[in-house]
């Protein structure tokens, strides 16, 4: 398969030394081999095997849906940046959308997660209408979205961060005051909730350090997290890997394929071909506001008509190498990064 990443040259990326980038071409070529049907999760079989009957074909229905959204428009003045006839989303899987710059993947984000309205149309969570509902209200049914750090996150620790992304935060509000002792309860429990997940993260030792003293990688690991904080049953990940030092790049796939295989659903949005190559389940294909193809990321990535109309002409960079996700691999590249 031959697409080339089209985008991210403006946004920042951790410097890479060359020292630090060849390890994974080193491994590339003396790992050659794709992972087998045997060292993949149980959760990714199934859902490869669930979605090898659905035929890759826009709007297709989902044995599983949890999220489905129809008739969505969303137009800027005389521009119509949406216009989605029918997606749905199956449940357990990670679904990636893709599509050039200015396809209207972030406005479709936006939209189905409560930070934009639509012109028309309506979409439903869990079989329930959610159109109209606000992103805090979202969060509490299940759907989270994780958020670029802002400046304001920056200047909180790291668990101040994962403390005020908990539900029911009390904050500093008159109710938090008048109930101390009760919230001081509820505090406690999230502080033991969120130090499992900073565990998990690999950002425990880092507890304590400013949110924007973390390295691109880190703060995308802390998004991550923040947004378990909530239960979710499903995650949207806005481009998890835009600015992620390569030397982090398949730690955080492999954080992302974790969240599948403990059964939350994933939507990202995502500009590397590579992640979306290699941790996808399924493809949603986006090109002046309309889905132009779905499937399996195989057979969607060799779609003449999307290499075509997305990808351009730049056919000859191979993302087949499925053993960048060897867990040894991984290992050695989230201690060097914990290092730095
Ligand atoms: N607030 C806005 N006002 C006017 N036009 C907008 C606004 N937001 C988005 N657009 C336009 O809508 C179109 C879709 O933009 P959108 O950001 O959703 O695309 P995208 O696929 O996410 O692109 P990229 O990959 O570059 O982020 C673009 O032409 C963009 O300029």
């Amino acid at each position: 398969m031959s697409v080339e990443k089209t985008k991210n040259e403006n946004e920042p990326v951790e410097p890479t030394t060359p020292d630090e980038a060849e390890p994974i071409g080193a491994v590339a070529a003396a790992e050659a081999a794709a992972v087998s049907d045997d060292e993949r999760s149980d959760a990714a079989r199934k859902v490869t095997e669930t979605l090898s009957h659905v035929e890759a074909k826009v709007g297709v229905a989902k044995p599983d849906m949890i999220l489905t959204a129809t008739g969505v428009q969303r137009r800027f003045g005389g521009m119509t940046a949406v216009d989605v006839d029918h997606l749905e989303v199956q449940r357990g899987a990670i679904t990636a959308l893709i599509g050039p710059n200015g396809a209207g993947k972030t406005t479709f984000f936006n939209l189905l997660t409560g930070f934009d309205k639509p012109n028309q149309g309506k979409w439903e969570f869990e079989g329930r209408p959610i159109t109209h509902t606000s992103a805090a209200k979202l969060a509490r049914t299940g759907m989270v979205r994780t958020f670029q750090l802002t400046k304001a996150l920056s200047r909180l620790t790291v668990l101040q961060n994962m403390l005020l992304a908990a539900p029911g935060n009390p904050g500093e509000n008159l109710f938090g005051s008048l109930f101390r002792p009760l919230w001081s309860g509820v505090e406690k429990r999230n502080t033991v909730k969120a130090m499992e997940i900073l565990e998990r993260f690999n950002l425990a030792a880092k507890k304590d350090d400013f949110a924007g003293s973390l390295s691109g990688g880190q703060r995308k690991l802390l998004e991550m997290a923040r947004a378990l904080m909530t239960n979710p049953t499903m995650i949207m990940l806005d481009e998890p890997m835009a600015g992620v030092n390569p030397a982090l790049v398949q730690s955080l796939l492999h954080h992302v394929q974790a969240l599948r295989d403990e059964g939350m659903t994933v939507l990202f949005v995502e500009h590397d071909m590579h992640a979306v190559r290699h941790i996808s389940d399924w493809v949603v294909v986006m090109a002046e506001g309309r889905i132009v193809a779905e499937g399996p990321p195989d057979s969607v990535m060799q779609d003449q008509a999307v290499v075509d109309a997305y990808l351009g002409a730049h056919h000859d960079t191979d993302l087949g190498d499925d053993a960048l996700l060897d867990p040894a691999v991984l290992a050695r590249l989230e201690a060097e990064e914990e290092k730095r």
